[in-house]
C-alpha cells in the first residue's frame, strides 16, 4: 500500500504540524503529508512546511466570496492531493458541507478541551478562567471528526484529561495542553490509518 496521504490545516504556529512531520521524519508514522494549507498567509506553519520540504499553500478567502464558495475551493485544492485523511492542526475557520461533504470520515480536528467544554475559541484560556473560578478541576484534549457543520461535537476519537496546577500561569497551562495534543494526535493519525489498512487488506 502506498503511504497514507495526509493534508494538514492550520492556522498559525503549526506546533502540532511539526509533531506530526517529526513522527514521519523519525518513521514513528507511516505516513506523508502531501500539503499544508493556510488561510493566514503569515502562519508559521508554512515555514515548518517549508523546511520540511512540504508543499505549503496559502488559502485566502477573498472578500467577494462566502463561506460556501471558499469552501468548495479549498474543497478542490484539497482533492487535488487525493488525501486519505485531512487534519484540522489549529485551522481557525468553521467548514461547510461544501467542504465537510467532499470527504466523509476523513475529516479530523483537533481541539484543547474536553468534549462538550469550551467549543470554539480560546479554549485553553477559557478553561484557565473557569478553573480559577473553582468551575472546573483539570481540562484537556481531544481529537474528532468533524462529519457535519457542528462546533467541537463530531465523535469522539481520542480524549485526554490535562491537569491544571495551582501555581500555573496560562502560559505554562498552554505549554503542558500543546505537549499533550503533540502526542496524542500522532497517536490518533496512527490509529486511523491502522484501522484503513485493516479495511483495505
Ligand atoms: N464544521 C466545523 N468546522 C470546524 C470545526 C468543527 O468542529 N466543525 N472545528 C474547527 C476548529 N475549532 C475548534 O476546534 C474552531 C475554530 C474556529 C472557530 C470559529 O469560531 N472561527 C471563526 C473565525 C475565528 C477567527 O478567525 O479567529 C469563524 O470561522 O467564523 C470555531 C471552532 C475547525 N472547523
Ligand atoms: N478550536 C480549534 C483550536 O483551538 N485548535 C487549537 O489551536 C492550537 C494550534 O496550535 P499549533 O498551531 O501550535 O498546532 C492547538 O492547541 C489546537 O488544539
Amino acid at each position: 500500500m502506498t503511504q497514507a496521504g495526509l493534508v494538514v490545516l492550520i492556522s498559525g504556529n503549526g506546533s502540532n504540524l511539526q509533531a506530526i512531520l517529526d513522527a514521519i521524519s523519525t518513521g514513528e508514522l507511516p505516513a506523508e503529508v502531501r500539503a499544508v494549507i493556510s488561510n493566514k498567509k503569515d502562519a508559521y506553519g508554512l515555514e515548518r512546511a517549508r523546511k520540511a520540504g512540504v508543499p505549503a499553500v496559502v488559502k485566502s478567502r477573498r472578500s467577494d466570496q462566502n463561506r460556501a464558495e471558499y469552501d468548495t475551493e479549498l474543497a478542490n485544492l484539497v482533492a487535488g492531493y487525493q488525501p486519505d485523511l485531512i487534519v484540522l492542526a489549529g485551522w481557525m475557520r468553521l467548514l461547510t458541507l461544501n467542504f465537510l461533504g467532499r470527504f466523509p470520515g476523513r475529516v479530523i480536528n483537533l481541539h484543547p478541551a474536553l468534549p462538550g467544554m469550551f467549543p470554539g475559541v480560546d479554549a485553553i484560556e477559557r478553561a484557565y478562567e473557569a478553573y480559577h473560578r473553582g468551575e472546573i478541576k483539570y481540562t484537556g484534549i481531544m481529537v474528532h471528526y468533524v462529519p457535519d457543520e457542528g462546533v467541537d461535537i463530531g465523535p469522539i476519537i481520542n480524549q485526554q484529561i490535562v491537569e491544571i496546577r495551582p501555581s500555573d500561569t496560562l502560559e505554562e497551562l498552554e505549554m503542558r495542553v500543546h505537549a499533550c495534543e503533540h502526542e496524542l494526535l500522532v497517536k490518533t493519525i496512527q490509529q486511523l490509518i491502522n484501522q484503513m489498512e485493516e479495511e483495505d487488506a
